[in-house]
């Protein structure tokens, strides 16, 4: 790995809300139109999420051949989608909106189409606004990752976030 990521000295381990999902549960998509877990976008990737215990989650999807990037492997740009949306809903376990400020990935593995990719993912703590996490993805068969990601999420203010483009929600 090459990063130089690092987390702030201040960093605190929030609290799992009280009404997060139960360790097991699926966790329900964010928004039905978005490209990574909504029910209501044919070409997305369909992500589906289980809450585990603390502060973690599992996700995953199949790889579908028109994620292709290379012949044959997925295309990186939608592996760190999948990192963003896992890791972003990992976030939800405090029953905050957040939106990505920084997703950095490492890729260690081609990962060939038709597999169904796994992401284990965490809060690794928060310092005010700021949720910091850490995943890593994994194909049946391997052990060892395919990839590895960390990312920070800024908790938000939904109504005022996406004031400018509330044209596009139909319903909630
Ligand atoms: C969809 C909802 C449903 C819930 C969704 C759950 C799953 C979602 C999964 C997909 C998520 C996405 O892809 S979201 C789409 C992609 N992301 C975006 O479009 C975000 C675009 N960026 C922004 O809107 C803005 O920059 C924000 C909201 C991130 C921050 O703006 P702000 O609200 O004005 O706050 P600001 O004061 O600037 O920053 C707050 C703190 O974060 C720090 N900070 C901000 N950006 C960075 C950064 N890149 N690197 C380091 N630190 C940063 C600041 O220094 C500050 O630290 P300190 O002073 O406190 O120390």
């Amino acid at each position: 790995m090459s990063s130089t990521w690092s987390l702030p000295a201040d960093i605190e381990i929030p609290v799992r809300h009280p009404m997060a999902p139960e360790p097991g549960a699926q966790m329900r998509e964010h928004w039905e139109k978005c490209f990574g877990c909504g029910s209501d976008q044919p070409t997305g990737l369909g992500m589906t999420f289980i809450a585990g215990e603390g502060l973690t989650v599992e996700a995953q999807f199949d790889v579908a051949h028109r994620y292709q990037g290379g012949p044959g492997v997925i295309h990186g740009g939608i592996l760190s989608t999948g990192f963003d949306e896992a890791m972003g809903t990992c976030c939800m376990l405090l029953a905050n909106s957040v939106v990505t400020a920084h997703l950095e990935v490492d890729y260690a593995r081609p990962i060939v189409l038709g597999s169904t990719l796994k992401f284990s993912c965490r809060i690794d703590g928060a310092v005010r606004r700021k949720v910091y996490s850490s995943a890593e993805a994994y194909v049946d068969g391997s052990n060892a990752p395919v990839a590895t990601a960390r990312a920070l999420f800024v908790q938000i203010d939904m109504d005022q976030h996406f004031k400018d483009t509330k044209q596009f929600i139909d319903h909630f």
